[in-house]
């Protein structure tokens, strides 16, 4: 066998490392993409100080997260990932490190948040979507129709109470400000761990980030007691051990008297950790309607299917409509694709390889899945947004390997059923009820599913 060689890459400057690197792009990734025109598809950079290999193609991405896949189950020690759970990123289920505590949080959230097509759990998230589906309308309504308004807030409570009714059996209307509070305290959340920071490679930068770090603890810290006193507490006391848990917070519950390696932070970081999915899906539909808005011709299709499979609006959209529906799911691929949300970093648990290559433990792994979404190896036009790229001939969904937005292997996203279930729906039943334009643009960010909790305006017009 051949020695390992070791990993191409610029040279790193003293403190900073290569950061001046990334400097001038709008998302790391594309920074990452022209450096691998000139070290290749796999190079090594420093980060601060800290030692990072970049992979950028789908080759060595798949030897990463899947043939490798024991070797970089870690993830950085960034200081702000900390901060968000309660001082110890390894209570969080993205943020960890892998562990045999993971592999049942992952068992136990395997049941209830990826639900198979064909399980009672599908036909609940099924009822539960069309069930939230009245509130979601009743708020729409109230907004000033015909003039710019905010919609995000609509659309983000509609989601987190699709979770909590399907997680916890249990819904908050939507002026309550309680709910209001954390819902927008979830959003911040998303969009800060959606950010990259300087001081996560440059933590000497930490005391210039005090203000900040105190912020994020605080809005972790109050949705934690939001749980704990509006969901949690009504669970236990009405918990029965003998019978079948009633949703996912029972399970867990459950599970705490079961299992001597899970503690009560175990469960509520848990729940916190899955309940905060919502935001994801929330921003993942608005910025679908930011491409919907950009292409009208996008969204007239979507109404065309929801009005033939509802027979002109006779009822909602449901889960089951999605075989009948290919061209509102393949603009949802179409928004997962363009906007390319980045996979959480990974780090080499032990002394490994890639290629051929020795990569070290403590190794940060980033993989280039910008490159996979938007490389014109791997697709068509890939600048221009043509869901049809996702339709056979016969109108079915084709999605080619390459495209895995929501990562591949043992860390891959626990969340992406719910994902593709409550966008649907939302989207679906929004452009079922409404014609939607923007009277001053919608600015999304490139390589990022988030946008900012204050963030575009939308023009609604009811459709009839
Ligand atoms: C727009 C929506 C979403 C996208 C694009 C997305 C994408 C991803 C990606 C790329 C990863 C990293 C996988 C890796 O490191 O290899 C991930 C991890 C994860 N996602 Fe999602 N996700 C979304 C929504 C959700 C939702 C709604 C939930 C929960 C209900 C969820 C739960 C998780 C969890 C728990 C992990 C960590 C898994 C682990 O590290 O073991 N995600 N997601």
């Amino acid at each position: 066998k051949k020695s390992p060689t070791t990993v191409p890459g610029p040279k790193p400057w003293p403190l900073i490392g290569s950061m001046h690197l990334l400097a001038g792009y709008e998302t790391p990734f594309q920074a990452f993409t022209a450096l691998s025109k000139i070290y290749g598809d796999i190079f090594s950079i420093h980060l601060g100080s800290a030692p990072c290999v970049v992979v950028n193609n789908f080759k060595l991405i798949k030897e990463v997260l899947i043939a490798k896949g024991a070797d970089f189950g870690g993830r950085p020690d960034f200081t702000r990932f900390h901060k968000l759970f309660g001082g110890d990123r390894n209570n969080s289920l993205a943020l960890c490190d892998w562990s045999s505590l993971q592999k049942t949080r992952r068992s136990i959230a395997r049941t209830y948040c990826s639900p198979r097509f064909t399980s009672l759990q599908y036909d609940r998230v099924n009822n539960v979507g069309e069930e939230e589906l009245d509130s979601f309308l009743a708020e729409l309504s109230r907004l000033p129709h015909g003039q710019s308004c905010d919609v995000k807030p609509a659309v983000l409570k509609v989601c987190a109470n699709m979770f909590t009714q399907y997680m916890c059996s249990t819904s908050f209307p939507y002026d309550d400000q309680d709910f209001q509070k954390i819902v927008r305290y979830f959003d911040e959340i998303f969009w800060e761990i959606n950010q990259g920071y300087a001081v996560d490679f440059l933590p000497w930068l930490l005391p210039v980030y005090t203000g900040h770090m105190k912020k994020i603890s605080h809005w972790a810290t109050e949705i934690r007691q939001f749980i704990l006193s509006r969901i949690i507490d009504k669970h236990r006391s009405t918990l029965d051990y003998n019978s079948q848990p009633r949703d996912f917070t029972d399970a867990l519950l459950m599970h705490l008297e079961e299992d001597p390696n899970m503690n009560w932070q175990h469960i509520i970081f848990e729940l916190e950790d899955f309940l905060g999915g919502h935001s994801a899906i929330g921003n993942l539909v608005m910025v679908t309607l930011a491409a919907v808005v950009k292409h009208p011709e996008v969204a007239k299709r979507i109404q065309n299917e929801v009005d033939t499979v509802t027979n002109n609006g006779a009822r909602y959209p449901n889960l089951f409509d999605k075989a009948a529906m290919p061209y509102t799911e393949a603009t949802i691929l179409e928004t997962l694709r363009t906007a390319s949300s980045p996979i959480v970093p990974h780090v080499a648990s032990r002394d490994t390889e890639i290629d051929g290559h020795q990569v070290n433990k403590g190794t940060i792994v980033f993989i280039n899945n910008y490159e996979l979404n938007q490389g014109k190896d791997y697709w068509e036009e890939p600048a221009l947004f043509k869901p049809e790229r996702f339709l056979t001939a016969s109108g079915g969904i084709i999605k080619p390997a390459h495209f895995i937005p929501f990562s591949t292997g043992k860390r891959t996203c626990i969340g992406q059923r719910l994902v593709q279930c409550f966008s649907f729906v939302v989207l679906a039943t929004l452009l079922q009820h409404y014609d939607i334009r923007a009277k001053d643009g919608v600015k999304v960010h490139p390589g990022c599913v988030a946008v900012p909790p204050d963030c575009f305006k939308l023009v609604l017009t009811p459709r009839k």
